[in-house]
Parts: C-alpha cells; structure tokens; sequence
C-alpha cells in the first residue's frame, strides 16, 4: 500500500475455491493503480496485486493446477496517476506493465481521445504483445493512415501446468465514441469474420472470453451464441466490465461470466472444476457437470494476506515493493496530494438521494454550476445549466481535496458549451427529456443511460438497506445486507454485499450493506433568472458530452438546432473550472 494509505481493519471473511483452472481478473481500473488510499477496505495498491499474483501462482503450481490474471480494459482515466502527467500516462505504463497479465483487452476509456488511443498502441499492446487481443478494434497509424488490427484478433496458447488449449477472444461493446485514429467493428459483424469463424473451429479444450462488456449486455449473448453453436460442450468463460460492479451468470451449464467491479475495488476470481481436457472428457461415457465458483475480493492488504496465508512480512515480494515504490515517487513527482482545499463534508454519488444536502448533484447544482458556468459577455442572460451525472465519478470524502481528487471526480475534458437565446418553453422541456425520454432514446447510440452513471446500467432501482437483518452467520445465505448506521453485527465494516444469479455469497469479505440511491442522467441548475415570471428566452449550457441528445431533446420540444448552433460558453474545463471553485470556496486547509 501507498504511504499514509488507510489500514484494513479485520473483517470476516469467505475463502477462495481453487479449481482446475483459476482466474484473477481486474477491469475498470481506471487510473487507480496506487489504490483507495482514504479507503481502508480497498487500500492495497499494483505492487500488492504483483506480490498477490506471485503467491497465487506458487500455490498453483504446488497443487498442480492453473492460474491466469485477466484485465478487461479501462485502465486510464479516472485518477491523478495516469491523468495528471503531461503527456498523460506518462508513470501509469511502466507501473501497470509490472504486472503479468495473460489475457487483456481494450475498454471504450482508451479510445474517446486520440492521444490516449496513440498511447495504448504505442504503450500497453507492445508491452504485452503475445498476451492483448482486440477481436473488434483496429488502430489507424497517424501518418500513413494505415488501418490495422490494435492487436491479434484472438489468442491460442496453452496453461503452464495441466497443459490445457485455450482460445481466447478481447471484445469491446459496439462503443461510437471513440477518436477518429480508432475503429470499433460491432460485435455482430466481428463474429462474422471469417477470422472468427476459423478461430472457433480450432481444437480447443476452452474458450476465454474478455471484453469490456458488461456481462449481461447483448454483445456477450451474440459471442456465447456464435461459439456454442460450434461447440455444443465446451466451457466458455468470460470476463466482463464497463459496468463498475460486481455481477455473475452463466449463459447455459458449460458457461460462466463474472465482472469485477471498478477503480482497482475489486479483484475477481473465477475458478472452474470438472473435466476440462476434451482428450479426458472424450474418452469418458458421458460429459460430467462443471462447477464454477466465483469470489469478488477486496482490494485490501489484509484480505491479500488472508488468500495467500501470509502476513505483513512474508507478504511483499521484492518486485512488488518496487512497484509500490514506483507508484509512490510519481505520485510524489506528480504532487498529487497538493490541496486545493478541504472539504467540509462527505458529498456522495449514490449513497444518498438526490436532492439532497451531502448528494455530489446537488452540490453541484446549487453551488458549483451557477458560480462557474458564466460568460462575462452574457452574465446577466438567464440560463439553463445542463451536466450529465456520469461525468461525476466517485465520491468526494471529507477532508482535503487534492490534486488528485479533481481527476477522480472529473477526469473528462468536458467544456461548457451552450446554444443562445433558446425560447424558454422549448428549453425548460429538455432536462425532463434527457431523464424521461423513454423509448425514444433508448437504442445505441443515443441510449440516454449514456450520460448517467455506468453502474446504472445494472442497477435500475435503488437499493436501500435500512432494515437490519436477522441473519447473524457469516456463510448464511440469507444473509441480507445492513444499513450504515448502527447494526446487530456492530464489526461489520460498510461495504459490497453482492446479489448475483449465484447467490449473495460472492464478496470475500462480510459487510453490512451500503445504499444505492438512483440518480438521473441530468441534473441542471437555473442560474440568472428573473425574481418573478420566466424568461422569454434563455442561454441553454450543458456538457459538450451530451450535445447529441440536447440537440434531439430540442428537437422533439419543437426547436431545430444543429451542431453550428452549439458555441463554447466559459474557457476550460469543467475539471478545472471545479478546482478553481474548491481553491476560492473551501477552506485551504483541514
Ligand atoms: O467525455 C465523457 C466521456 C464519458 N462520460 C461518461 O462516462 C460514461 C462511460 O463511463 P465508463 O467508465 O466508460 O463506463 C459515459 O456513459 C458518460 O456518462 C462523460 O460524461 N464524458
């Protein structure tokens, strides 16, 4: 773990299952590679997931099975180590690259900006030549604007100790968003490559599915159907994200997918049992069952050290604390612990109901937007502020807001655009729109989920915990998750308590539940207007993200703008723009 990072307290835990083949899987990291360092249950950072791995690996060869390290993209984006270098990425690469990761993919975060599609190619797929796959993405080389695949379409190799063929895929979901130096074949189509349909006819003994796929979206039912046609009986694993959350299911018997969550929360682990070798499986009368088992481990030192067997002296290995070390000097070097200044309390994304006085929107609606988003030229026109909710992503915590912290909560170069003078009537429907429109933005790509929160996608209503439950033993399956205040199991510490199609068993570590208020795909502040009866005409600003969708909002209100309409409203980017709001509004020091 990093420097002055939160300790772990001890917590009940749920073992690991280890089968014959055995997976430890991260996705969505997002940056988070130094760890949650005001988090005490998600503390531990890449050079502890480097010792973890290690360990993990010798218990596999001791028990003569195999383990494999999974990554289904996202990496960047989303916290000061990889965003706020110049170029970014410019520590992130060496350090991820420490870790041994057999099979990875692209996520959409390494394609919306060109630079950072430049970097993946340049950087992470050259890294890990013989192990990244891209099955649907291509790269174009700036200069002779040649298109070619990101990286091998799929991989065949065999694991080191039971000698088991693999057929590995790397999927991304049919994402538009990507830069022009990019190009995201749809799933459907990819699958009807000739590549692909020689890659599933290959003698095989499993296949290996990662894609930045959530793992109940359409994209993996299209790849599961495509295989399983060809081959009735073989297991098909696979490996989702996007998501941010913690999910598992299993498309038929012989299949299984987990996610494992986001921002380096969680590692997931799968493993399988049953006759996996087709040579074995063949020469026996009929196919015996599989069993899959499937884990969600929080990132912390003391759950590390309870997997492994080890504690804090026979846990690191050399080559983690270099790691960890690394992380630290560029942190250091990055100074991302500078404070902007201190929060004077907890502002939550999910944890709380919107409005509300410590929700993250309504801070931003009754205080940052209206301060930040104005022109000097047009200061007293009134205005619409519109920001979508998935450019907010994580929590801010009490205390000092740092450096760091501006790119955890806004990692996007998101500009404040706007349309003049919009007729109010027209402008006033847009927000309901952008929140309700229902049918009419509900398909790819203008799905309206787009600008709300990722873990939206999973989660469509809230869930709240505020009734105890009664269920005391730590593998009761009836377990039910607690509230935040006061519980019967008072040692609990607030965290995952995961629901999935397998049960509510997954999390390795007990928790007492945590709420999940669903907040909508917009918010918006109303700034500048007058103390009685509405404007004739107002200055419509939102996100330059979600400008496909106002622009079809005010269509359907009756008003025809196009993309010419759309002009830039303040200078920067709202990242900056909210730094700048923190150093005049909060106290400079805790
Ligand atoms: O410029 C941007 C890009 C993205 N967003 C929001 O992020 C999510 C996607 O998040 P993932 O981590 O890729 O799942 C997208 O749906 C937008 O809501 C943004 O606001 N601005």
């Amino acid at each position: 773990a990093q420097p002055g990072a939160a300790k772990p307290a001890p917590a009940p835990m749920r073992d690991l299952d280890w089968g014959k083949l055995n997976f430890l899987h991260t996705t969505d990291t997002h940056g988070w590679h130094a760890g949650h360092l005001q988090e005490s249950q998600f503390s531990a950072d890449w050079g502890d997931y480097v010792s973890f791995a290690r360990h993990m690996r010798e218990r596999a060869d001791d028990l003569g099975v195999d383990l494999l390290l999974v990554d289904t993209g996202d990496r960047v984006e989303g916290n000061g180590l990889y965003d706020a270098s110049s170029p970014k990425g410019k520590y992130y690469y060496d350090i991820y690259r420490e870790q041994q990761v057999d099979i990875l993919c692209t996520g959409n975060h390494e394609l919306y900006v060109a630079a950072t599609a430049d970097g993946e190619h340049l950087h992470t797929v050259p890294n890990f030549k013989a192990n990244y796959v891209a099955s649907n993405v291509d790269y174009i080389d700036p200069r002779s604007g040649e298109r070619m695949p990101m990286a091998q379409r799929y991989r065949k190799f065999q694991t080191k100790n039971q000698k088991l063929d693999v057929v590995a895929f790397g999927f991304l979901f049919d994402f538009t968003g990507n830069a022009n130096n990019t190009v995201v074949q749809p799933v459907k189509a990819a699958i009807r490559e000739k590549w692909f349909q020689e890659a599933i006819r290959e003698e095989t003994d499993l296949f290996v599915v990662v894609g930045h796929v959530g793992v109940r979206m359409q994209e993996f039912k299209d790849i599961f159907g495509a295989i399983r046609k060809q081959n009735p009986l073989t297991p098909i694993l696979f490996f989702g994200g996007h998501v941010h959350v913690r999910d598992a299911t299993a498309y038929d018997p012989r299949s299984f997918a987990i996610a494992s969550g986001r921002y380096f929360e969680t590692i997931g682990w799968m493993s399988v049992n049953g006759d996996l070798s087709r040579t074995e499986a063949e020469a026996l009368p009929t196919t015996g069952p599989l069993a899959f088992q499937r884990r969600y481990i929080d990132n912390n030192l003391l759950g590390l050290h309870h997997h492994t067997g080890r504690n804090a002296t026979t846990f690191p290995t050399e080559h983690g604390r270099n790691v960890s070390a690394t992380i630290a000097n560029a942190r250091r070097e990055l100074d991302l612990d500078y404070a902007f200044g201190c929060a004077p309390k907890t502002y939550w994304m999910t944890r709380s109901p919107y409005p509300a006085h410590d929700s993250i929107y309504s801070w931003l609606e009754e205080e940052v937007l209206p301060d930040v988003a104005v022109n000097p030229n047009r200061k007293e026109v009134p205005r619409l502020v519109i920001a979508n909710t998935g450019a907010i992503r994580f929590d801010i915590f009490k205390g000092a807001f740092t450096r760091d912290t501006t790119y955890i909560i806004s990692p996007f170069l998101s500009a404040l655009t706007y349309i003049p003078d919009v007729p109010y009537h027209m402008a006033r429907k847009v927000i309901k729109l952008l929140n309700n429109a229902g049918k009419i933005m509900e398909s790819a790509p203008m799905d309206s989920r787009f600008m709300g929160i990722p873990e939206q996608f999973a989660i469509r209503e809230s869930i709240i915990n505020e009734i105890p439950s009664s269920a005391t033993h730590p593998n009761d399956a009836r377990q039910k998750p607690l509230g935040d205040g006061p519980s019967e199991r008072p040692n609990l510490t607030p965290g995952y308590t995961t629901r999935d199609d397998i049960g509510h068993d997954g999390d390795d570590t007990i928790h007492s539940g945590i709420n999940f208020y669903v907040v909508p795909n917009c918010i918006q502040a109303e700034v500048a207007f007058p103390s009685e009866g509405e404007p004739a005409t107002v200055d419509l600003v939102f996100f330059d993200f979600i400008t496909p969708w106002v622009l079809m909002a005010l269509r359907l209100s009756g008003g025809h703008y196009d993309d010419e309409d759309v002009q830039r409203y303040v200078d920067g980017t709202f990242t900056e723009l909210m730094a700048g709001w923190i150093e005049k509004n909060w106290p400079r020091r805790c």
